[in-house]
């Protein structure tokens, strides 16, 4: 059982004058792709219902660990840490395409199934075979995606170095996920701010312009 947590958009409903605050849906970040309860709150504008879009918190229990690219996602790393001798003899064996390793951030890694898969080609990443490839790697500014699936080929990391953590909660792209207990989707944040800052200032103004146009036929007709 692992209890994940998330936070995302809310929206709330509430009665009363001015603010509002409610229960609302949250959308989990990455890796999940599940809807989690959370509270809602914000401002609404006139008298009666109140709309109010927020933050939502929220945590959810899961049966099993969420795996993605078959790295598991927990709190913390859960990768291979086997220690690998500084300079790595070990390491400088494994060049060619059929037994291919490479150093990147302080993490051996085996890539040897990966280099056809490589979007940036095989020949690149058999340049590196066996050798330290961190300069390489970092200089092609691979996004966050291609950082994270750096997990999944880790088979050990160099004696003394600097490991890199990978930030699990950035986004991360499926490009060809080999595990069936999980597809990954991305919530771009982009995208909610901007549907949030739409709904947020159209709806309140909607409400009040509704009510204000039943004061006036109102008042008018009395
Ligand atoms: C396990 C190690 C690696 C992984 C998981 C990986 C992953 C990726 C991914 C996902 C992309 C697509 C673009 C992106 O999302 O950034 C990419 C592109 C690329 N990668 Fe890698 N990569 C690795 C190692 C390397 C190394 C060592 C080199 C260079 C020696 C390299 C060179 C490139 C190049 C040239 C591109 C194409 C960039 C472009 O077209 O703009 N990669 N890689």
């Amino acid at each position: 059982m692992v209890i994940t947590t998330f936070n995302g958009t809310g929206v709330g409903f509430g009665f009363g004058v001015g603010c509002g605050f409610g229960i609302g849906w949250g959308f989990g970040g990455m890796p999940l792709n599940l809807l989690g309860l959370g509270a809602g709150g914000g401002c609404g504008v006139g008298v009666g219902l109140g709309w109010g879009f927020g933050t939502a918190f929220g945590s959810k229990y899961r049966s099993s660990r969420i795996t993605f690219q078959g790295v598991e996602f927990d709190s913390k790393e859960t990768v291979n840490s086997k220690e690998f001798s500084k300079p790595s003899t070990e390491v400088s064996q494994h060049k060619s395409n059929r037994d291919c390793w490479v150093v990147i951030n302080g993490r051996v890694l085996d890539v040897t199934k990966f280099l056809e898969e490589h979007p940036g080609g095989e020949e690149v990443i058999a340049e590196v075979a066996g050798k330290e490839a961190t300069k390489q790697f970092d200089a092609i500014g691979h996004s966050k995606a291609a950082e994270n699936m750096v997990l999944k080929y880790q088979v050990g990391v160099l004696e003394g170095a600097k490991v890199k953590k990978v930030d699990m909660n950035d986004d991360v792209v499926d490009m060809e996920s080999n595990t069936k207990e999980m597809s990954a989707f991305v919530i771009k944040d982009g995208a909610n701010y901007k549907s949030i800052s739409f709904y947020d200032l159209f709806v309140p103004l909607l409400v009040a312009a509704l009510y204000f146009g039943y004061r006036c036929f109102t008042i008018t007709h009395y």
